[in-house]
């Protein structure tokens, strides 16, 4: 079915093709040359195949002949518009074979289970071995030298790549939580590959196509040049060849063909790349627009000056569907002392992770930093290279994530996880590094360290888990460390002890912290000032005591209402009186 949002999506994909110089020019050559070749018994009194005598290597515009005539006596030009038809059955026969087979195995293939994709892979595999040009020489016998029944081999051949890429983007999209609703919310499977899975290989294939395309009036003129097929089907190729033989003494008849088949696939390619842009939104990569040398931060406010992490006017920005740029944090401004913990709290989406993540340096790559400037001890960070970031976060800024299971890899031990880290922050041997990491996971309260190294992720507690990261992070000994959400997904008594966890090694080393949350319980208990965000920006900061005791702004005060107000508080009895629960279990 095709909704109202689906149609405004095509129609804006339709209005940025069209305003793409480069979609139109493809588009429109492409229009003109198979116009060309549909009208040929229009254009031209002569067939392709119709030779004169007299005409033998004519000149431009001789005989009737507009671009002269072969060392047949043919018509160049006629032969010409004759073999745009042959090239383009030829691209949509090839074409379409691939991708009718290779879409269905390779949605088959990636969506279902292990046994059928082993199925199509084997079958795939199969057709990746036949050496392709010969088999297609080979089979002339079973094709009779007819080009469509060979591109119709061809097709087949193609088909692996398309099947490749197509598994490969649905075994990505496969496990995504939204087709996991899908599958849960009962709808078929079809209807979900359709919907969820066929959209995100439409860019791609898109692409693709026009590849396969130009793949095919490759091979069909390719044999053709060989002389590989009938030589009464008009063909680049064929042309190419004759003209090559006559080279030095008639070159235009080797330009005008190879010309015409180098403008055919470049329209082509151009036009794919174009279209998949359309599609898929934005254009070019946007990176940061901001930059160190670019921007010019306001003076800074005393505040500011004595602080250690400044975060200025920042402004995060990502591109929508419809190429436009779409502010998610806008003009954020904050300051993180040296040794104290700032809350950075706000309702989910507000942009509290955008900024932490913008002061580490690890934003994704469609993200764009419109204006803003973030400085770590005065230095700024924002334009910095890849390079000198990672310098950054292995030994001034530290993290811990929320997730700490995704965030250890399941394939090393625990051990083996934070020398590397502890290595690569500062070069030590191995037993060194091994003593260093013994001692940080002592610190951070792990009971057994001994055994904690030598395990594997699966094989330790969630909070444990946490401590571990968290001995990673400190191991450094970092100026900043950046929590995000780092008790979530912790049991509650396992949360107040990673809390502690953080106060105690915060005091130690007299890191400042930046903890993001959605949670006042933990901004009480931990921060010493916090700054509330709201759809992108800052509404208000001030120390935890202040915040609590008196909020300013009407948007804290609704936070803080929703957690404290007494009348959210259940004084209904259970809907099972305990005594009863007691008795059943009993
Ligand atoms: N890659 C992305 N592309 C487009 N928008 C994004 C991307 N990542 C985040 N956003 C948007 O940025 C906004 C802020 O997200 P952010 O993760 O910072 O929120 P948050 O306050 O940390 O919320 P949560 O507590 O749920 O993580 C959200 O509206 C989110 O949809």
């Amino acid at each position: 079915m095709t909704t109202p949002s689906t149609q405004a999506r095509r129609r804006s994909a339709l209005r940025r093709l069209l305003a793409d110089p480069q979609a139109v020019v493809s588009a429109s050559l492409l229009i003109v040359i198979v116009l060309l070749g549909l009208l040929a018994p229009v254009l031209t009194d002569h067939g392709p195949n119709q030779a004169n005598l007299d005409a033998v290597d004519a000149g431009l515009g001789d005989h009737g002949y507009l671009l002269g005539g072969d060392k047949s006596g043919r018509d160049i030009y006629a032969r010409l518009l004759y073999s745009i038809n042959t090239s383009t059955v030829s691209a949509l026969i090839g074409a379409s074979i691939a991708l009718a087979i290779g879409i269905t195995s390779g949605l088959i293939g990636g969506y279902f289970g292990r046994r059928v994709r082993g199925a199509t892979e084997w079958l795939f595999s199969l057709i990746m071995t036949f050496p392709g040009l010969l088999l297609l020489i080979v089979l002339m016998p079973v094709t009779k030298g007819d080009y469509r029944a060979t591109m119709l081999i061809f097709g087949v051949l193609l088909s692996p790549g398309v099947y490749r890429l197509v598994r490969n983007l649905v075994l990505g999209v496969k496990n995504e939580l939204y087709v996991d609703a899908a599958r849960v919310s009962g709808l078929p499977d079809r209807r979900i590959l359709r919907r969820h899975v066929l959209a995100v290989v439409r860019g791609p294939v898109i692409i693709a196509t026009a590849f396969l395309a130009g793949s095919s009036i490759g091979v069909q003129s390719g044999l053709a040049f060989l002389g590989v097929g009938s030589n009464t089907v008009p063909s680049f190729g064929a042309m190419i060849s004759e003209g090559f033989t006559n080279l030095y003494e008639k070159p235009l008849q080797f330009l005008w063909p190879s010309l015409a088949l180098g403008i055919i696939t470049a329209s082509l390619v151009l036009l794919g790349n174009a279209l998949r842009d359309a599609l898929e939104g934005g254009r070019p990569q946007p990176s940061r627009i901001v930059t160190a040398t670019t921007y010019r931060p306001p003076p800074a406010t005393e505040d500011a000056a004595s602080a250690l992490l400044t975060v200025d006017d920042l402004a995060i920005a990502y591109p929508t569907p419809t190429g436009e740029l779409k502010e998610v944090v806008s003009g954020v401004t904050l300051n993180v002392a040296a040794g104290e913990t700032l809350g950075l709290v706000g309702e989910s989406g507000s942009g509290k992770t955008q900024t932490a993540f913008a002061a580490l340096g690890v934003l994704p790559a469609e993200a764009v930093v419109t204006r803003g400037s973030i400085r770590l001890d005065g230095r700024e960070l924002l334009g910095l290279s890849e390079r000198e970031l990672r310098a950054v976060r292995g030994t001034s800024i530290a993290y811990v994530p929320q997730e700490p299971m995704s965030n250890l890899d399941p394939s090393c031990t625990v051990g083996a996880q934070l020398v590397e880290g502890v290595r690569a922050a500062t070069p030590m041997s191995r037993s060194e590094a091994r003593d260093r990491v013994l001692a940080l996971l002592a610190r951070v309260g792990i009971p057994d360290p001994e055994r904690t190294f030598r395990s594997y992720p699966h094989q330790i507690s969630g909070g444990m888990a946490q401590r571990v990261l968290i001995a990673g992070a400190v191991a450094s000994r970092p100026v900043l460390l950046i929590a995000d959400e780092p008790t979530t997904a912790l049991d509650v008594t396992v949360q107040a002890e990673i809390l502690d966890l953080l106060r105690d090694l915060q005091k130690d080393l007299n890191m400042a912290v930046l903890l993001v949350t959605h949670n006042f319980g933990v901004v009480a208990d931990i921060c010493g000032r916090v700054a509330v965000m709201r759809e992108g920006t800052v509404v208000e900061t001030g120390t935890t005591d202040e915040l609590f005791a008196a909020p300013r702004h009407p948007y804290t005060r609704k936070l803080l209402d929703s957690i404290l107000d007494d009348t959210a508080l259940r004084t209904d009895p259970p809907a099972v009186p305990v005594d009863a629960l007691e008795t059943e279990t009993r």
